[in-house]
């Protein structure tokens, strides 16, 4: 057999794969575009669908840690300047306080609105129309009550900033299509463009390039970055993101090697499955960032069960939880409890007699008898069994509701029954790992 049939015989036994021809056709525009405006990549990556995750990234060459996998100048980033230079700019000179979040999302309403004859267009066009995030639904009454709450708040914050903006556009116009600027600047547009600020913006170090000129009552630390907008995250992904000033660039390494063929990812931050959810609108299984969160109720209440005696705490046992913050981070993870979750019970299920001095020594050096140990282990207990008993009937509360639900929030609805195995799963972890711990 001669070299080329050999050649094609093993190709039809191991096609390339089809992935590279998932490209959209938005996606190849948007790089054409960049690259008329200078941009060069500095990876063979192209965009791709993938079953788990939906649109991202590909490696078409082996990629190698402490590799460029992007590298975007300050002209192709949106930042509060960016707006502020541009038409709809002078919706942000009065002498009031805006959020980086409001003044980005008002651009991106207004460059969507020009359509063709934006210069963003390219870009706009690849932006997603819709999003699972429970803040884009219009009804979240179906959601468990934690996630209502978190989400209640979002919205609201997404109501307050758009009103301020449409009492600033009062009756004006639209200077190219002379269309009233309060039919533009719908709600539902705005509300879209917030979801795309929270689900793409990246976050830069505040720096000189976004210097700006207008009164932000937040940090001038969000961007809009094309291309690295289409990298999807992952809790195990490790990257270095950061401006370079002398080459008047955003840009963005991996220190993991990815293989050919292979999903490139990056990592948003240490976020467990509830942010995820709530800010991105997506959830990763065993998630190693994962964590349940206990209110200060839930662990009163536990102890209270475990000890009936121990009724209050005292002033200086409060302040001490006070001053050191102590109920910042109360929590479980898979192979434990946060240290806040543990100091906090700790302090709360100590004897009245015990000094404050003894308390701190334990806490601070994370020792404990094995006896406060053991009461530890118990009020947690308590926690999490109810915690499961929670989650298991918010979940069979939903499937109740899910013919309705599903039609209108397909894939919110699977995030938000996929979040509560997740911490179903999670709290059985815990709860093992406690047991280990003990013997
Ligand atoms: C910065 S964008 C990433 C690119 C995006 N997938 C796209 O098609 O443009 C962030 C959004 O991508 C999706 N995403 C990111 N990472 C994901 C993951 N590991 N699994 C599922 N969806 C993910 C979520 O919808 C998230 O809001």
């Amino acid at each position: 057999m001669g070299r080329v049939l050999r050649m094609r015989k093993r190709k039809k036994k191991n096609p390339k794969p089809d992935l590279y021809k998932n490209s959209t056709l938005e996606y190849v525009e948007l790089v054409k575009w960049m690259k008329e405006l200078g941009w060069k990549p500095t990876c063979k990556l192209v965009s791709s669908y993938f079953q788990n995750t939906g649109r991202g990234m590909i490696a078409k060459e082996n990629i190698f840690a402490g590799s460029t996998i992007a590298k975007i100048p300050y002209r192709l980033l949106i930042t509060v300047k960016t707006v502020l230079e541009s038409k709809i700019g002078w919706i942000f000179s009065r002498h009031k306080f805006f959020t980086t979040q409001q003044v980005l999302s008002v651009f991106l309403v207004w460059e969507r609105h020009l359509g063709e004859f934006s210069t963003w267009n390219k870009y706009i066009n690849c932006l997603p129309k819709t999003f699972s995030c429970p803040a884009y639904c219009n009804n979240i009454d179906w959601l468990p009550s934690n996630l209502k709450e978190k989400t209640k708040d979002i919205q609201n914050n997404i109501l307050k900033t758009y009103h301020a903006v449409v009492n600033i556009i009062d009756k004006k116009k639209c200077d190219h299509c002379n269309t009233f600027l309060s039919s533009i600047f719908a709600y539902e547009m705005y509300s879209w463009a917030w979801c795309i600020v929270s689900t793409r913006a990246v976050y830069l170090c505040p720096s000189t390039i976004l210097q700006s000129y207008v009164l932000l009552s937040d940090e001038n630390n969000l961007a809009l970055a094309p291309y690295i907008d289409f990298f999807n995250h992952n809790c195990c992904a490790e990257v270095k993101a950061y401006i370079v000033e002398s080459e008047g660039i955003y840009q963005i390494e991996t220190l993991i090697p990815f293989s050919k063929n292979s999903e490139i990812f990056i990592n948003y931050g240490p976020l467990s499955n509830d942010r995820l959810f709530i800010d991105y609108g997506f959830i990763i299984p065993s998630n190693i960032q994962d964590i349940v969160s206990f209110s200060y109720d839930n662990v009163l209440d536990a102890v209270n069960e475990i000890i009936p005696s121990n009724k209050y705490i005292n002033e200086y046992r409060c302040r001490f939880l006070k001053e050191k913050k102590l109920f910042t981070d109360v929590s479980c993870h898979a192979d434990g409890l946060s240290w806040d979750c543990q100091a906090l019970i700790f302090v709360f299920s100590c004897p009245p007699d015990v000094k404050i001095e003894e308390i701190k020594r334990s806490i601070f050096s994370n020792k404990f008898k094995n006896h406060s140990w053991d009461i530890i282990c118990r009020v947690v207990k308590v926690i999490i069994n109810k915690k499961l008993n929670e989650y298991e009937k918010e979940s069979s509360e939903l499937m109740i509701k899910h013919g309705e639900i599903t039609k209108m929030y397909g894939e919110c609805f699977t995030f938000v029954r996929g979040l509560l195995g997740e911490h179903i799963k999670l709290l059985n972890k815990c709860a093992l790992s406690l047991e280990t711990e003990k013997k």
